[in-house]
C-alpha cells in the first residue's frame, strides 16, 4: 500500500440483514484498523457469508452502514470496491483464461501499473508454487490450484481491505502456511483483513481480533487475547453455543 489506510479500513455499523422471516444479521457493528487481521467464526448458517457479501457488495442489506476506507459501501460503491479484494469460499475463475490472464486482467481492473506487474506476479506465484502453472488454463487447475490463483488476484493489487471467505480450504499444508504469513504480511504493512473460518486454531495463532457469531448476532468480540482470556478460542467458541442453547442458529 502506498498511502496509510483511514481508521478503521472496514467500519460496520448496526448491520442489519434478513432473508424473509430470517435474521441472518441483528444490527451489530465491528471495525477492522489498519495493521489488524480480524477472524469471523460461528456455526453453520450464524451470518458470516451473509456479512461478507455485503462487505464486498455483491448483496444488498436492509440496515446500518459499511464503509471501506472511509467509503459507503452502498452510496459509493466503486470507491469501496477499489479499497478491497474479495476471496469467495468457492474459487470461480474463468476457465478459458490461462492463469496469467486472470492476474493480467485483475491488474487491468486495479490499475497495477504495467512495470509492476511481472514482479508482484512473480513474487506470488514463487510463493504459492504456481510459476509452472500460470501459462496454462484455470479450466485445467485443481480446486486447490484455482483457490491460489484467486488469492494471487486479491494480493496482487495490494488492497487496503483483504476479504476471505474460508480461504484455507482445500490448500495444502505449506500453501496454508504460506498463506497464513502473507495474511500476517498484509496487515503489518499497513493492510486490514477480515476472514471466515472455522479453524480455530489457525483464528487463534492468526488473528488479532475476532467476533463470534451465532443466529445474525456476535456474541463475543475484541482483541484476542481479551476473548479468550484463560481459555483456547475453542472453549470460548463451545461456551458461546452452549448459552442459549436452543435459539435459532
Ligand atoms: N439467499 C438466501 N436466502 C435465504 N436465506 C439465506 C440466504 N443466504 C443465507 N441464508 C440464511 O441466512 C443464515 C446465515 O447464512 P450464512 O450463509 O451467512 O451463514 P454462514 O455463517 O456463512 O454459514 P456456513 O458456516 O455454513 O458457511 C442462514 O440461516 C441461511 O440459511
Amino acid at each position: 500500500m502506498t498511502q496509510p489506510a483511514p481508521r478503521p479500513v472496514l467500519d460496520v455499523r448496526g448491520f442489519r440483514k434478513t432473508y424473509g422471516a430470517k435474521v441472518a444479521a441483528n444490527g451489530y457493528s465491528l471495525e477492522v484498523d489498519s495493521g489488524q487481521i480480524l477472524g469471523l467464526v460461528g456455526p453453520n448458517g450464524a451470518g458470516k457469508t451473509t456479512l461478507i457479501s455485503s462487505v464486498v457488495g455483491i448483496q444488498g442489506f436492509d440496515g446500518g452502514s459499511i464503509a471501506v476506507c472511509g467509503h459507503d459501501v452502498a452510496s459509493d460503491p466503486v470507491a469501496a470496491k477499489a479499497g478491497l479484494a474479495f476471496v469467495p469460499d468457492t474459487p470461480s475463475v474463468y476457465g478459458f483464461m490461462t492463469g496469467m490472464g486472470y492476474l493480467d486482467y485483475v491488474c487491468d481492473v486495479f490499475g497495477v501499473p504495467a512495470p509492476e506487474r511481472a514482479g508482484r506476479i512473480g513474487g506470488l506465484a514463487d510463493r504459492l508454487a504456481m510459476a509452472d502453472a500460470l501459462g496454462s488454463k484455470a479450466s485445467s487447475y485443481s480446486h486447490g490450484m484455482q483457490q491460489k490463483l484467486v488469492l494471487m488476484g486479491a494480493f496482487v493489487h495490494r488492497p487496503a481491505l483483504l476479504v476471505l471467505d474460508e480461504p484455507f480450504v482445500g490448500l495444502d499444508p505449506v500453501a496454508t502456511r504460506t498463506l497464513r504469513a502473507m495474511l500476517r504480511e498484509h496487515a503489518d504493512g499497513g493492510g486490514a483483513v477480515l476472514f471466515s473460518s472455522h479453524v480455530l486454531e489457525v483464528v487463534e495463532r492468526l488473528c488479532d481480533t475476532v467476533a463470534i457469531v451465532r443466529g445474525g448476532a456476535v456474541r463475543a468480540q475484541g482483541p484476542i487475547e481479551a476473548v479468550m482470556g484463560d481459555e483456547t478460542l475453542e472453549d470460548v467458541f463451545m461456551d458461546v453455543m452452549a448459552d442459549g442453547a436452543g435459539e435459532g442458529r
